[in-house]
């Protein structure tokens, strides 16, 4: 098992402070990369998070190494599991979302399927994921297990320390440097959207609204 070390680079509490005011759509308008698959999708409704990424590659249903990652948890991280396309074997339910919050962590994604989901909506810790599965981690150890290193998750290679934002529509990772090269273009493009929306419901036309797209 590799990586167990402890990040210790916090996330700018400024830049997090902003990038919570975005809308995280509006990221999508400008970038192309960061965007895990959509197939990985919010568990619960009206979720809405930024958090620093802690990494955990979960091999052959190693529950430990979600364990050890889960122990490196810190206020505001969001936990990243790689499956290794694992859809079948769930890391995370009750237990491991309870550890989590208990962390005072932000949220969990994993690129796989999680369990126990009625008491994953009790607990009201954001959890992103492909879906759900009855089958679950088993306590074992698998030595292709690693915390804290680059992990891939939804097609997009996370690095532990990247700030990840997480909303109902899906989830985006971006290293700090690029989120906070985006953060200022996002909020002043959020704060347009009201007008724009009014001036189209007060009848007037999209082409001349925004007659040079949707930026
Ligand atoms: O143990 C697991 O792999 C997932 C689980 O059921 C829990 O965290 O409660
Ligand atoms: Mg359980």
């Amino acid at each position: 098992m590799n990586g167990t070390v402890r990040l210790t680079q916090a996330l700018d509490a400024e830049l997090v402070s902003r990038l919570q005011s975005v809308s995280f759509p509006t990221i999508g308008h400008f970038l192309e990369e960061g965007f895990l698959d959509s197939g990985i999708r919010s568990m619960l409704r009206n979720v809405h998070l930024v958090g620093r990424a802690v990494t955990v590659r979960v091999a052959s249903a190693d529950a430990f190494a979600t364990n050890r990652a889960l122990a490196l948890l810190e206020p505001g991280d969001v936990l990243v599991i790689e499956t290794g396309h694992d859809t079948t074997h769930a890391p995370v339910g009750a237990v491991t979302a309870c550890a989590a919050q208990c962390a005072g962590a932000a949220g969990i994604v994993v690129d796989g399927v999680v369990t126990d989901i009625v008491e994953l909506r009790g607990a009201g810790l954001p959890v992103f994921a492909r879906g759900t599965s009855v089958l679950t981690a088993k306590r074992k150890l698998d030595a292709n297990s690693a915390v804290n290193v680059p992990v891939l998750c939804g097609g997009v290679m996370v690095n532990p320390g990247d700030v990840v934002m997480a909303d109902d529509n899906g989830v985006l990772v971006l290293s700090p440097e690029e989120a906070a090269a985006i953060v200022d273009l996002a909020l002043s493009t959020d704060r347009a959207e009201p007008d724009i929306l009014r001036r189209l419901r007060s009848g007037e036309a999209i082409d001349t609204v925004l007659p040079g797209g949707m930026e």
